[in-house]
């Protein structure tokens, strides 16, 4: 289909063998996630044509590969940025973004220099060194150069991987404005599930080569099957609708129907946003408490019950009035059998204010 990036692959890289076959939209942030060694890589290299293995990889109505052909790295209207930045050193912040925009064909120059120096907050750093740049904003400086060359598709392979948490914090916000203000979609390899919830639109989940499943974020990780619920750290991610945003700095969101209310004041009514719930942050209750700090006691219906090691249980909830949402409560055995829940019955579900994450 001429609106997708469709990919095709089969083949042996050494002892490795890889058998994928999926399409995603071409819009929004696509995220590869799966186990080390599950050939998250080995995709991103094909697309980039960096590695020739049989198969077909087609971005829209653009093939680069197929049967008959293979469109050479240096055709292929793509940005690659890795792990580490790799700017030149001996070339300021604005060389380095200008060398991006020399690689773009003349006609095609949608994404303007000054829009992504912008985005990226990178004015202030225009005429530094990369040398004297931190981590963060060295990869920024590298997501810009590679934006620049006007690419058809963004791929990055664990662009935040190198580093620490607090630069991580700082960066996500930018990768969010690019992903709001540009129409640019990015294959995003990343093995932190907890940045793929945050700025994943589609997940593409892989294990041993072959592909686990694929769809948009919310739908892969709340299928009934998902490996990932059985992760300790598994979260649901929601569509949101902020509702109001009170003077004391809670706002209330609309998630199918029902209303969550999260500490979030920067929001404003009407915002689209996602709304993240970790598994270990839902408790069960049979009725609504009158007197508790928990602001969220929303009705749920118990769709699974699934063992999670010797000690405790996953419960696969759905909390939507309208429609479906899915979320997973982890809950102890021992809690399990205490309360004699049931598979079909109505509980609720509380969740406090202060551990929901609302964001873009
Ligand atoms: N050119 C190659 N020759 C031989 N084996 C290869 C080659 N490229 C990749 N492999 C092997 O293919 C497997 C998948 O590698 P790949 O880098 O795609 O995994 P990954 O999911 O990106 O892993 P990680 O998260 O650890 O980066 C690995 O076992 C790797 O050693």
């Amino acid at each position: 289909m001429g609106n997708e990036i469709a990919i095709t692959l089969k083949g042996d890289l050494g002892a490795f063998h890889l058998d994928v076959d999926f399409a995603v939209p071409m819009h929004g942030i696509t995220a590869l996630f799966g186990p080390s060694g599950c050939g998250k890589t080995s995709i991103l290299r094909s697309v980039a044509g960096l590695n020739h293995m049989a198969g077909r990889i087609a971005i829209g109505s653009h093939i680069w590969q197929d049967q008959e052909r293979f469109v050479p790295t240096h055709k292929r209207p793509l940005g690659y940025v890795f792990q580490e930045a790799s700017l030149f050193p001996h070339l300021s912040v604005r060389q380095n973004l200008i060398y991006g925009e020399k690689r773009a064909k003349k006609a095609e120059k949608h994404i303007r220099f000054d829009d992504i120096v912008d985005l990226l907050g990178i004015g202030h750093l225009i005429d530094r060194s990369p040398m004297h740049l931190s981590g963060g904003e060295r990869q920024r400086v590298s997501i810009g150069r590679a934006l620049l060359s006007q690419p058809q598709l963004l791929l990055m392979d664990e662009p935040l991987s190198a580093l620490d948490r607090m630069a991580k914090d700082e960066i996500l916000p930018y990768f969010e404005a690019l992903h709001a203000n540009l129409k640019v979609p990015i294959l995003l390899v990343s093995h932190d599930i907890s940045e793929v919830e945050r700025l994943a639109d589609h997940l593409v989940l892989l294990k041993d080569g072959r592909l686990v499943n694929s769809g948009p974020l919310s739908d892969v990780l709340s299928a009934p099957d998902s490996t990932l619920a059985m992760r300790r750290d598994f979260a649901a991610v929601l569509p949101a609708q902020v509702l109001r945003t009170d003077e004391d700095g809670i706002s209330a969101l609309d998630v199918a129907g029902s209303e969550f209310l999260v500490l979030a004041d920067t929001l404003r009514p009407g915002d689209a946003v996602r709304l993240r719930i970790a598994a270990s942050d839902i408790s069960i209750a049979r009725g609504k408490h009158a007197s508790s700090s928990i602001l969220n006691s929303i009705p749920a219906r118990i769709l699974g019950i699934e063992t999670l090691g010797a000690t405790e249980a996953s419960l696969r909830l759905d909390i939507g009035k309208n429609h479906p949402a899915i979320v997973r409560a982890r809950i102890s055995q021992r809690s399990l059998a205490a309360l004699n829940l049931q598979i079909d019955e109505m509980v609720i579900a509380q969740i406090k204010s202060v551990s929901l994450a609302a964001n873009r």
